[in-house]
């Protein structure tokens, strides 16, 4: 592709928590440093130029760096220079929308995009005096979170009060999922200002690879996620149980040699003890972007079975490596996974009997096969980051004067 003028307009893209930088795994790292990444890449390879503002969070790193031609990385001065879990930083969004304001004064961009609710209510500081019209997407809700995981929600008790608000302010919501727009509606937001543009994976990178282990390996089950209780990894593992000549992998977490001193490891590794399955499941610690993609396409199955999930990206890239995929019949997961195509949705609730629908799955290569190949067309035609990019676009082209340009410039 030969380098493409800069013409399509400014986008400033806000997340105050989850640096497009950042290493994924952990419990602040996941989908949405994976969104922003991925959609400011391919905003500037369409011709915008795109400023992602993150928190400035350890005290060496450079003020701006650039991630690819068209997209910089600012680092903001909110809080301390040093890690900070995302429930702990509602108190500096005031000095991030501070920044943003000064920023944004000498140099406005065309319009904003701020993702996750801190974010908006930062990026709503910084643009309102200067009339910049914002674009929120909240990646996960604080209603949904609440419901789910009540007393062990660490999100400040103004959450959901924020969340309402930036949602009644903002030019447009971004909803990834049908899912979500329920539940936006239900927050009383007015769906003619809600958009829906799915998440994405990258087919190129996300490619099938050969499955072929040695004669005796075992099959080979995968699960990939922030390492935290609400993904689900317990229920695989316990499903494990009940398929014998299986192995399972969970991707998530530090560094494998940091997962020693992670409570959430150490949990799943005494169920797995409990259950009998503990020299079948391996923890392999927090896997970078170069590894995933043939991790995903050496598995016979990925398992998705978190309880709740605004949209899930890992389905989507197991789906692009042709694999299938056994998920909850939750959030985005409904509209992403088809039942009886590319894999098999499963009630959520701990009762239902996983390991059954594994073994059948694995019994039957042509099925694999039929719903490897159905994803990864699946994905093609629907859930490209290029295509997401094209439709994030077309939003701000309805709320900013940016002229759209999706589809001409290529
Ligand atoms: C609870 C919640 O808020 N979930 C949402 C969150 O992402 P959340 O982080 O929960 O989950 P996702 O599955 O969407 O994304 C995880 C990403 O991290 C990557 N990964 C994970 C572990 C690892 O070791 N290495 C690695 O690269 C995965 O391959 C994937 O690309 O925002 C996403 C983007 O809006 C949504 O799709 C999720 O529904
Ligand atoms: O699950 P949760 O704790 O609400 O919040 C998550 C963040 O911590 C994570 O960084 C991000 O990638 C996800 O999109 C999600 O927003």
């Amino acid at each position: 592709m030969s380098r493409i003028p800069h013409t399509a307009g400014r986008v400033a893209m806000v997340s105050e928590h989850a640096s497009p930088l950042a290493a994924l795994g952990g419990p602040d790292a996941g989908g949405q440093n994976v969104y922003v990444a991925q959609v400011a890449r391919q905003l500037a390879r369409k011709g915008y130029r795109v400023t992602v503002y993150t928190r400035r969070d350890a005290a060496g790193l450079p003020d701006r760096v650039t991630l690819i031609d068209g997209v910089q990385v600012v680092h903001v001065p909110a809080g301390p220079p040093a890690p900070v879990p995302k429930d702990e930083l509602l108190p500096h969004m005031t000095e991030f929308g501070t920044f943003l304001a000064r920023q944004w004064a000498q140099s406005p961009p065309d319009v904003v995009h701020a993702h996750f609710w801190m974010s908006g209510l930062a990026a709503l500081a910084g643009a309102r005096e200067l009339g910049i019209p914002v674009v929120q997407t909240y990646h996960a809700l604080g209603t949904v979170k609440k419901r789910y995981q009540g007393d062990a929600d660490t999100s400040p008790p103004q959450r959901l009060a924020v969340e309402e608000a930036v949602g009644h302010e903002c030019a447009r919501i971004i909803a990834t999922c049908s899912d979500e727009v329920a539940e936006l509606k239900a927050m009383g937001l007015p769906e003619d200002r809600i958009s829906v543009v799915p998440c994405g994976v990258d087919p190129d990178q996300f490619t099938p690879g050969a499955r072929t282990r040695p004669p005796g390996a075992r099959r080979r089950l995968l699960a990939v996620g922030r390492l935290v209780p609400r993904k689900g990894f317990d229920r695989a593992i316990r499903a494990l149980a009940d398929v014998p000549d299986a192995e399972l992998l969970i991707a998530g977490g530090p560094e494998a040699d940091l997962l020693g001193a992670e409570p959430e490891a150490a949990r799943l590794y005494g169920i797995a003890g409990e259950y009998g399955v503990l020299d079948r499941v391996t923890l392999l610690g927090g896997v970078g972007r170069a590894r995933m993609p043939r991790l995903m396409s050496s598995a016979d199955l990925v398992l998705s079975l978190p309880r709740y999930e605004p949209f899930g990206i890992v389905p989507l890239e197991a789906m692009a490596c042709a694999t299938p995929v056994v998920a909850t019949a939750v959030g985005g997961q409904l509209d992403t996974v088809v039942d009886g195509t590319t894999g098999v949705l499963v009630p959520a609730d701990d009762d239902f009997d996983l390991g059954a629908v594994i073994r059948a799955l694995l019994a039957d290569p042509d099925r694999l096969a039929r719903y490897g190949a159905a994803g990864r067309s699946r994905v093609l035609g629907h859930y490209t980051w290029d295509r997401v990019a094209d439709g994030v676009a077309g939003v701000y082209g309805a709320v900013s004067s940016i002229r759209s340009l999706s589809g001409v410039v290529r």
